[in-house]
């Protein structure tokens, strides 16, 4: 049964980037299928002469790939450019790079002379001295400046790479960080990120900008290279001959010498064999820890020993994983008729240069010293040769490897931004905003359940609404849609009687505070925890410590060690190793020794805070920011604080509130919807009642079923 996009997409339809797509290993136009042993092995079929960029077959294909990359590899090299003191370090790179690139082909001219030399002196019975000094030394030379050469190389690599990072990672940061929440979700996209991502180490720019410099220094070793060459067989009768014998080696030993150890390109392997899976599933029953229980108190030993042994004794020798069944495959492979031939070409120079000097016994056609220098130019020659190959295969590859970091800059969001500044009035904003649901029905990305069904509601200016129903029934999802995480799948939301699709995003959200039920702590201290609930304050610390009070959370920051100064969760990892038994806490921290294992273990370490006592830092957050804020939205603010602590929450933030639009959700009745101007109670993605608390009790329908359930839970 076919799967997924392979063969919906056309044949002739060029394959522009080979990460898009799906891999369809029965696909049989572009999926190789081996059986090895007892797997099976899927490969997509690459073109024969894939190392040649311009052979006809990809032609085409490849061209427009890198015409489409090109724009991109400019900007790349303007903006290397712009970084300071990049053009300067990367220049010194460049020419450093072509010098050595000159280098063997000089020391092979030089190591020529030397053999000349020694040739001449065994037929004529002298040395001259003089030129044998000036070549020994020249040669000591070449190899003292390549050794200098690499050392200003390698002084030179380190800075360069570290500030193309930088530049790129506070870039690709960017990239990332504006993204919203459905397009952050989507698969395609998070892997169109990683593959662009910046690692700690390196960059996909530095490292395009390290191969054209190959590339380049390639080219120059094998212009040097050949003209060598050709000077060498100018005036010998056989050497042409001689070096294309020499030639043909290297490509036959091109060919058959290398083979990986694992496939190459894109492939999938898999068994079907149910005897190698039962072996394996045995094999883990009695490994992991966590079946040992089960094992012990079943009896279970014997009788998993006999599954194992009798599995293993029937596989015989193709009880093996799969890389292992690959590497007996390509030894057995490398019997073919190229490794025949790869052997006897190599002596085949010699043979030849014998038999003609058999033919001429007087007139040896070429010096046994020529001799050894031609094979050993033409392989040198040869070897360079197929490496630059093997890399302009790949151009189009890292080409569009750069293209794929720029476009990451501009992945367009799922939620589109609207045009109107809000609000129109910022004294207005003051006495809140009205919202208003018609005809709402929501479905999350990729998913078919609809999580809110035609929704219809409107809460006034400065009301405060609180949102009941039991869980999943889509509380969550309606402060979500209001604070435009998402747009509805169908119908419209108004904020203060406007299209919300039509409001500037970042407007939108600089009036709405909103704490979800889910929230998250930041790896970052406690003040960045709290600022981060108004970047455009976030430097004013009396506004933090005020926030910090009002959301409860000032006596216990105080009491740790750091204060607001704490990490709630250490991003950076302490580095330790073998410590003594002894040691129990380290830089502060206490010691994790079930993760030491050996030299260089890492430990994280996380602030143990109560759930009450993180939700307060979230409330904080919520508290600092004030102005330009019209609706308050808490997603169960309450879930973990005790009653106590609920009691003074609600009080505080109906002090607080002043005349900005509130809404909560909640599955808890009684503290706060009998303050609430309006209640939305909710089942099963549906408003089934609305009204105030008095109002629903009155209409003894589900609210107040559950009010009265849930009140008698307290009564003595
Ligand atoms: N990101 C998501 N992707 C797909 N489905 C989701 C997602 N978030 C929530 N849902 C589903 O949407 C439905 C409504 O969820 P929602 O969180 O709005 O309910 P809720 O009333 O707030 O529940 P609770 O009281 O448990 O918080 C649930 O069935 C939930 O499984």
């Amino acid at each position: 049964m076919p799967r997924g996009g392979g063969k919906r997409r056309g044949r002739n339809q060029p394959q522009v980037n080979p990460d898009e797509g799906v891999f369809d290993p029965e696909d049989t136009q572009k999926v190789r299928h081996t059986k090895i042993g007892i797997w099976d092995l899927y490969e997509t079929i690459e073109p024969k002469l894939k190392l040649v960029p311009w052979t006809l077959r990809s032609k085409l294909e490849t061209y427009h790939e890198m015409k489409g990359s090109f724009p991109f590899v400019l900007r790349m090299f303007r903006e290397i450019g712009s970084i300071r003191g990049c053009w300067w370090l990367l220049g010194g790179y460049l020419i450093i790079a072509v010098v050595l690139a000159m280098i063997p082909a000089i020391e092979l001219w030089y190591s020529g002379q030397l053999l000349k030399i020694v040739q001449d002196a065994v037929e004529s019975r002298s040395v001259d001295s003089h030129l044998l000094f000036k070549v020994a030394a020249s040669r000591l030379i070449c190899s003292a400046v390549t050794r200098l050469l690499h050392y200003g190389q390698a002084q030179l690599y380190r800075p360069l790479n570290v500030r193309i990072r930088q530049h790129y990672a506070v870039q690709t940061f960017h990239a990332r960080a504006r993204l919203d929440v459905p397009t952050y979700a989507d698969a395609v996209v998070q892997r169109h990120l990683d593959n662009s991502a910046t690692s700690s180490r390196t960059s996909i720019a530095w490292n395009n900008v390290l191969k054209t410099i190959h590339l380049v220094s390639t080219g120059v070793e094998l212009v040097s290279q050949f003209s060598v060459l050709i000077t060498m067989l100018r005036n010998q009768r056989d050497g042409p001959l001689l070096a294309i014998l020499s030639f043909g080696h290297t490509f036959f030993r091109k060919k058959t010498g290398q083979r990986n150890w694992s496939p190459t390109g894109v492939w999938a392997a898999t068994t079907k064999n149910h005897e190698y899976l039962r072996l394996v599933g045995a094999s883990r029953v009695v490994h992991a820890q966590e079946h040992r229980k089960e094992l012990v108190a079943g009896g279970m030993a014997d009788y998993l020993h006999a599954i194992y042994r009798a599995a293993a004794n029937r596989l015989g020798s193709n009880a093996t994983d799969f890389y292992e069944a690959y590497q007996t495959h390509t030894i057995t492979d490398r019997l073919s008729l190229t490794a025949f031939l790869s052997d006897p070409l190599r002596e085949l120079p010699q043979i030849v240069f014998t038999l003609r000097a058999v033919q001429y016994p007087s007139d040896i056609p070429l010096s046994l010293a020529s001799l050894n220098l031609i094979t050993q130019t033409t392989s040198k020659f040869s070897r360079t040769l197929f490496d630059l190959f093997e890399e302009t295969g790949s151009i189009a590859e890292n080409l569009a490897s750069i293209r794929k970091v720029y476009e990451t800059y501009t992945i367009p969001n799922v939620v589109v931004d609207g045009e109107t500044p809000f609000p129109e009035d910022q004294q207005n904003i003051k006495l809140g905003v009205s919202v208003e649901f018609r005809n709402v029905t929501f479905r999350y990305p990729g998913s078919s359940q609809e999580v809110l069904r035609n929704v219809s509601f409107k809460i006034l200016q400065g009301q405060l609404c609180v949102i009941v129903g039991a869980n999943g029934s889509g509380k969550s999802t309606i402060l979500k849609l209001i604070a435009r995480l998402y747009d509805p799948t169908e119908g419209q939301i108004f904020i203060n009687d406007q299209d919300i699709r039509t409001l500037k995003l970042a407007d939108l959200r600089r009036a709405t505070s909103v704490l979800f039920q889910d929230y998250t702590h930041f790896p970052l201290s406690i003040r960045d925890n709290i600022a981060l609930g108004d970047p455009n304050n976030a430097h004013d610390d009396e506004k933090i410590r005020e926030a910090a009070r009002l959301g409860g959370a000032t006596e216990f920051i105080e009491r740790l060690d750091e204060g607001f100064d704490t990490y709630l969760d250490r991003p950076v990892d302490d580095i330790y190793s073998t410590l003594p038994q002894g040691t129990k806490t380290l830089f502060g921290r206490s010691v994790e020794y079930s993760s030491i294992r050996g030299a260089g273990n890492m430990s994280s370490h996380s602030k143990g805070l109560s759930g009450g006592q993180m939700q307060r830092i979230a409330l904080s957050r919520t508290f600092m920011r004030d102005e330009g804020v019209g609706i308050l939205c808490f997603d169960e603010p309450s879930a973990s604080l005790d009653p106590t602590a609920e009691y003074d929450l609600f009080e505080r933030l109906r002090l607080l509130r002043g005349n900005k639009t509130m809404i909560f959700s909640s599955h808890r009745f009684g503290n706060l919807t009998r303050y609430a101007d309006l209640i939305l109670y909710m089942d099963d993605a549906v408003i089934l009642e609305e009204g105030t608390h008095n109002e629903l009790i009155k209409q003894g329908g589900g609210y107040a079923k559950i009010w009265m359930l849930q009140a008698q839970a307290f009564l003595p």
